[in-house]
């Protein structure tokens, strides 16, 4: 019945799904991406370099952090509309104004219309957090009055939030510092609700005192995640923030991140004297806290830390000084080693919540979560145990393949270890997973390293790689299947790297090896001998350092040089070691 109504709607839940239609030119996404992290790295260093000194007075003071982290939904229209609300391609994003649906204006008359696909993935969030999702909850008017906000009210959920009481559990290896641990495995951090709320239209500042308002945004669905003050390190904090992107994104909740936008986060911070209980604040049941203010609208990791670094400083130096913190908005800019005052207690909006009259309560049925939960994608600690458990990868190697490129290298991996298995079919049933293993740690290597290499050189971002899982796995065979040498292996990734985009049919990989003449022949015993002694003749001083220095590791010159000097595809390193040493030994080596 679900999945009736689910196909009917043309939605899908697996990992994919909307993704793949949503982002028909991720190029152009990845390439503004780049430039912000530039840009980042040229303007962002006085903070860390002050992060790498521990401040002695940080023994008498200790840090307290919550956040609220604003993510756009993946869903195909508004979250009242049926406008579109897919991430931007590059047409688009020249158009200011041309996915507004007249809600989305505000024009006289016109009503929330809720769009039940924003759901799914607000849904998936929930549960992927750990959430309780609520049978019924519903939708408020949080007024003020800005030209970003058309209706001269948001409509948000924060009275009765459609999902509560979840957890984030976060380890070292997240970026956690081992102060922050104690001693354990893991920390987790609680999460007070995630509610469904709109986003506000762009402003342009043009001119001193002009504005261009795009309403393209305005009505977006959001969800903000608002996590408890559990947060006591800047490091922490943007562990929290990275790994709540990495989990949405597993999910499909979430395809823009932090770099582009996607997510943007509040830090909310104050301090207290260690062994106090601060100002005597409290917030949802954690109490003894000091006086909180808040830095809106952080879009790094970076700013994260470095805005949380600065503030917990600059609230050192005042109650040190022997003032009181007051309430207040922050601001931060990209570079910066101070936070700047926006609005002080006296400056706050009212925001006169009400229940908004237009619109009857959310009610989630037990089905739906129950389907959800079911079909939930694999979330990324649990991914890690599995590349590192079945597949074999270093966790290192793990957290890359995970971390990069969105999780599509993952999916890449897999099916490529999947074909290399899929073309053995003599590994018996008792050495299946051992073979796994062992296949996964060379598929992960030539994923990694040999592909990354390649992307990293040539400057080429995922999304523009032609390599296809296929294709890398067919190499591995034959590799493995000792009918190429690793030279021509390699070479035969770089062609097919390299390959551009053209109407005629892609060759396969049997078609470039035999159209190259790249095979392996072997050469018989003799003709490695010969080989070898017309090299070894030719050196003398190479010889020399490995018979009279005794220089063991030249040998692999001696080696590099057979591989180069004989025909392609004729010479394996490891039979030209063998016969090398066999030949210096006779000729006298060490
Ligand atoms: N004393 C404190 N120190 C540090 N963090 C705090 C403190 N008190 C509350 N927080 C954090 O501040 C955040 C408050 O978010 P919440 O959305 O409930 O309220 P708000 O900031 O007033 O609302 P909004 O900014 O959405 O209008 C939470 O993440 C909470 O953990
Ligand atoms: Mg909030
Ligand atoms: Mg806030």
């Amino acid at each position: 019945m679900l999945s009736k109504w689910l196909q009917s709607r043309k939605i899908t839940t697996g990992r994919r799904s909307l993704q793949q239609e949503a982002i028909p030119l991720r190029k152009h996404l990845k390439d503004e991406a780049k430039r912000k992290k530039a840009e980042a790295r040229i303007n962002g260093d006085n903070i860390s370099n002050k992060r790498q000194r521990t401040d002695p007075r940080l023994e008498k003071w200790e840090l307290t952090v919550g956040i609220e982290i604003h993510a756009e939904l993946n869903t195909a229209c508004k979250l009242f509309s049926s406008a579109s609300a897919e991430p931007y391609d590059q047409q688009h994003a020249t158009t200011p104004n041309s996915r507004v649906a007249l809600f989305d204006a505000a024009m006289p008359g016109t009503q929330p219309q809720f769009q039940v696909a924003t759901l799914l993935p607000a849904v998936r969030a929930a549960i992927a957090l750990g959430c309780d999702v609520q049978h019924k909850s519903g939708w408020d008017r949080k007024h003020y009055f800005h030209w970003d906000q058309p209706n001269g009210y948001q409509i948000t959920q924060y009275y009765k939030a459609f999902a509560k009481d979840g957890s984030l559990t976060l380890r070292a290896s997240d970026g956690v510092p081992a102060g922050d641990l104690n001693g354990a495995d893991s920390l987790v951090i609680g999460i007070k609700q995630i509610q469904m709320e709109q986003d506000t239209a762009k402003t342009t500042n043009v001119g001193s005192s002009a504005y261009h308002i795009d309403l393209n945004r305005a009505g977006m669905p959001l969800i903000e995640i608002i996590t408890l003050p559990h947060i006591h390190s800047p490091q922490t904090a943007a562990a929290v923030v990275r790994k709540i992107q990495a989990v949405l994104r597993s999910v499909d909740a979430c395809v823009t991140g932090m770099e582009l936008g996607g997510l943007r986060a509040d830090v909310n911070v104050s301090v207290r004297q260690r062994g106090t209980d601060g100002t005597g604040a409290s917030y949802s049941g954690v109490s003894g806290l000091g006086q909180r203010t808040e830095i809106k609208n952080l879009s790094s990791f970076k700013a994260v830390e470095d805005a949380i670094v600065a503030e917990r400083d600059r609230q050192i130096s005042v109650l040190e000084a022997g003032d009181v913190i007051e309430g207040e908005t922050r601001g931060w800019t990209l570079g910066a080693t101070e936070t700047t005052r926006l609005r002080g207690k006296e400056g706050e909006v009212d925001y006169r919540y009400m229940p908004d009259a237009d619109l009857p309560p959310l009610v989630i049925g037990r089905d739906l979560v129950q389907h959800l939960t079911q079909t939930l994608p694999t979330l990324p600690d649990a991914m890690e145990v599995e590349l590192q458990e079945i597949y074999g990868l270093s966790l290192k190697d793990a957290k890359t393949m995970i971390d990069v490129d969105e999780g599509d290298r993952v999916d890449f991996f897999e099916t490529a270890v999947e074909h290399v298995l899929s073309s053995d079919d003599e590994a018996s049933d008792s050495d299946v997973a051992a073979n796994k293993r062992k296949v996964g740690k060379m598929v992960g290597n030539w994923i990694l390293h040999e592909l990354g290499g390649l992307l990293t050189t040539q400057e080429r971002s995922w999304d523009d790689v032609r390599v296809t899982p296929k294709k890398m796995s067919d190499i591995i065979v034959l590799l493995q299947g000792k009918e190429i040498t690793m030279r021509v292996a390699k070479q035969l990734l770089t062609e097919v790297f390299e390959q551009e985009p053209c109407s005629e049919p892609v060759p396969t990989i049997e078609q470039l090896v035999d159209a190259g003449n790249l095979r392996l022949r072997p050469l018989t015993q003799r003709g490695y001998e010969e080989l070898a002694q017309s090299i070894v003749d030719a050196s003398p001083d190479m010889v020399k350092a490995v018979r009279e220095k005794g220089q063991k590791g030249k040998i692999m010159w001696f080696v590099g040089q057979m591989v180069r000097t004989g025909d392609e595809g004729t010479v394996e390193p490891e039979k030209a070691k063998e016969v090398l040493e066999r030949l210096m030994a006779r000729n006298g080596a060490p």
